[in-house]
């Protein structure tokens, strides 16, 4: 009999007063990469991001990032392709030692306002290993066959 450990990082989440009765973050497929991220707007007074307008919109967590990972806020493509919704900033990074409210900055690229109402899955997050490096200045780089070839060096 194979015993399965679960080998994944836990992720702590703080409900906020205005987290109270939004179901959690979830992956919402056996293999979802992200869990998506719910508006916690307020139930009376919806969103609406008119074209060209962003808005930074919460979700009503703390979220207590594993260390050595980090959060990785990424747009839906069901919203970018249909309202032109994203994320300005994707993908926003959630630091492991943020304690604060974590919040979506969304952007409305398309040509219709788009409403977004209390608990509407709005983002997701990825939670991905990350690692710090220890910077050190050196006097010169290392040669390589690229070089300084960048933007299109290597042709379409
Ligand atoms: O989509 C995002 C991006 C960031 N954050 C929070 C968590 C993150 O740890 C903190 C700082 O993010 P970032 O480092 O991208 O912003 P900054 O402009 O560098 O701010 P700071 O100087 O506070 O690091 O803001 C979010 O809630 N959502
Ligand atoms: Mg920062």
């Amino acid at each position: 009999m194979t015993i399965h450990h679960d080998t994944r990082p836990t992720l702590n989440l703080i409900r906020l007063a205005n987290g109270e009765g939004l179901d959690l973050p979830a992956y919402e497929s056996k293999g979802a990469a992200g869990m998506d991220l719910r508006a916690a707007v307020d139930e009376a007074a919806p969103l609406t991001l008119l074209p060209g307008k962003r808005a930074l919109v919460p979700t009503g967590f703390i979220f207590e990032i594993p260390e050595g990972f980090e959060g990785q806020v990424r747009p839906r493509s069901g919203l970018a392709f249909k309202n032109g919704i994203t994320c300005l900033n994707t993908p926003g990074t959630v630091d492991s030692d943020y304690r604060g409210e974590v919040k979506v900055l969304l952007i409305n690229l398309g040509e219709e306002a788009f409403v977004i109402s209390r608990g509407m899955r709005i983002a997701q997050m990825v939670i991905a290993p990350v690692t710090q490096a220890r910077v050190a200045e050196i006097t010169e780089a290392s040669e390589t066959m690229r070089g300084a070839g960048g933007f299109g060096s290597t042709g379409v």
